[in-house]
């Protein structure tokens, strides 16, 4: 059963990428990844995150200029699992299930372009649908599917902003 998801952020360009990395950052945190890899120096992303994190609970991590190859090597030494998302990979609907088995998942996205190399060094390259569409919507169907929708009404301790779901309006807790 899978307890342990982590994003590695690649190929992001900081003149670029902030906004949609922040996003993919911010839709890891919500839909339950302990943290993100980010494989470039950006300060201001992790910065970004870091603040809602503190303001919204849980303890997602950012790790900026992370070596992407260390950060993998590492993670397989820990017995994790490095799932790359690409629209050229297998259907995520045939291998989930066998993804699914294992506690520790790194999920690597891309921005542009990714090194050649990720294809090989991945135990897994997935395509959510066959379609080229966005990191953030393929990681987030990717954790919904990981976590079998479990993940969708987490609780974040220590959080100054909980919002009460509410029919019209707004309600915080604070
Ligand atoms: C804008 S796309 C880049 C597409 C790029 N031309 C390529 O070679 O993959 C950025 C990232 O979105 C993710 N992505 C896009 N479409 C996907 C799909 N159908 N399945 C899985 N991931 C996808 C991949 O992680 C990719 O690196």
């Amino acid at each position: 059963m899978v307890s342990d998801v982590r994003v590695l952020r690649l190929g992001h360009r900081p003149e670029r990428d902030q906004r949609v990395t922040t996003h993919v950052a911010l839709t890891a945190r919500a839909l339950g990844a302990k943290g993100m890899y980010l494989a470039a120096n950006d300060e201001g992303v992790r910065r970004s995150v870091t603040d809602v994190a503190n303001r919204w609970g849980g303890d997602f991590f950012v790790e900026n200029n992370a070596s992407w190859k260390k950060v993998i090597r590492e993670w397989k030494d820990e017995g994790g699992i490095v799932v790359h998302l690409t629209m050229y990979g297998l259907r995520m609907t045939d291998a989930v299930d066998e993804i699914k088995e294992h506690e520790k998942v790194l999920v690597v996205v891309g921005a542009e372009k990714v090194p050649s190399d990720i294809y090989d060094l991945a135990d897994y390259n997935i395509s959510v649908t066959t379609q080229p569409h966005s990191e953030i919507s393929s990681l987030a169907l990717i954790m919904d599917r990981l976590f079998d929708g479990g993940e969708l009404n987490r609780e974040y301790p220590d959080a100054e902003m909980k919002i009460i779901p509410t029919e019209r309006g707004k309600r915080f807790e604070n």
